[in-house]
């Protein structure tokens, strides 16, 4: 049996450019690793079946749309073997959250398969896989923090410094991500900016924000945190403005919506401040359940086996 444990990700800056004409947004993006994350087992099967336990388990399909099951297939065709695997997936992170949950759960399956059918296939192959699994993929591996560009697969570790202390408030319901983006771009066109590739310029990252990562400075990430698809995410989610302003009235130095929403994320000075704001989204009402957490941690690692 080989158990990995894989982070979600809150994303620090999404700066998103225009539409490409492969369906996909060049994007400026600093992904977070999160100790909230899930676990992923793997043992020998027959063929790839998968189960899932945690208390979003009835919204993971168990089929081979499972990026976890698509992960385990890639890297058996990749090395000309069959498929031979059953993977449970211990699931905390929220379904459909923008916290890239099915990214998580697709990179820990390369890893956990990679590691119990002793292929050793080296880094840069896994992120190659990663990458075609989906966009977020290829960041779950690395962990840490890391630039993205591209469609976010381009990925460049960054320098950090020190703990950050986080609150992510689970939001009833899930957030389609291509419904996320085709809001952004209907958004532009609304405010007259367009919304191509040609209109729109690339987005680079922002020096300040590098700047406080590098220092583990967390009220000047807090003010440099940003995230081109929040509006998009509120315009379809209005409630999530009151779970906003309910972390920022209990105290968090930053609020803003994790990725394409609708989990929402705060910055908290330490851990009892997180833990806090935490209590105080709960008991408040805007939000379905508050997790304290910290990061950056590693990504998909072998824990046992
Ligand atoms: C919002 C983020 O989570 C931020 O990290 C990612 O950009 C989304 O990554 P992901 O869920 O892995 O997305 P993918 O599975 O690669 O793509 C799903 C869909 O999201 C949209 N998409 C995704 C990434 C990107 N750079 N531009 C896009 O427009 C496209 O409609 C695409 O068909
Ligand atoms: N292992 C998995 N865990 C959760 N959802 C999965 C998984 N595999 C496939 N899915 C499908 O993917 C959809 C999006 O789920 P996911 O939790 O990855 O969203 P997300 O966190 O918003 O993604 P991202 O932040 O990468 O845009 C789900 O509604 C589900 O149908």
């Amino acid at each position: 049996m080989i158990a990995v444990r894989v982070p979600a990700k809150v994303n620090v800056q999404l700066g998103v450019g225009g539409l490409r004409a492969d369906g996909f947004h060049d994007l400026a993006n600093v992904f977070f690793a999160v100790a909230l994350g899930d676990e992923v087992t793997a043992v020998f099967g027959q063929g790839v079946t998968i189960s899932c336990s945690g208390p979003d388990a009835d919204q993971v399909p168990l089929d081979d749309t499972n990026l976890a099951a698509r992960a385990a297939r890639l890297l058996a065709a990749r090395h000309g073997i069959e498929p031979d695997v059953h993977l449970h997936i211990a699931k905390a992170i929220p379904v459909a959250g923008g916290m890239a949950g099915g990214s998580a759960d697709g990179a820990a399956a390369l890893v956990a398969c990679d590691a119990l059918w002793q292929l050793d296939t080296p880094l840069p192959v896994l992120l190659e896989l990663a990458a075609e699994l989906g966009s977020d993929v290829p960041f779950a591996l690395l962990g840490g923090v890391a630039l993205g560009r591209g469609r976010g697969e381009l990925l460049e570790e960054l320098p950090v410094a020190g703990t950050f202390h986080w609150v992510f408030a689970v939001a009833d319901g899930g957030l389609s991500t291509p419904a996320v983006f085709r809001e952004c771009d209907r958004l532009r066109e609304a405010a007259g900016t367009g919304s191509s590739a040609a209109e729109v310029p690339t987005p680079d990252p922002s020096a300040e924000l590098l700047a406080a990562l590098a220092a583990g400075d967390p009220a000047a990430l807090a003010a440099a945190l940003g995230n081109d698809l929040q509006a998009a995410a509120l315009s379809l989610r209005p409630d999530l403005a009151d779970c906003l302003r309910a972390g920022l009235d209990a105290g968090a130095l930053a609020a803003l919506v994790s990725g394409s929403g609708p989990t929402c994320a705060f910055l908290a000075k330490d851990a009892a401040d997180a833990q806090a704001v935490a209590d105080a989204l709960t008991a408040s009402g805007t939000c379905r359940a508050a997790h304290a957490t910290h990061g950056p941690v590693p990504g998909a690692r072998v824990i046992a086996g």
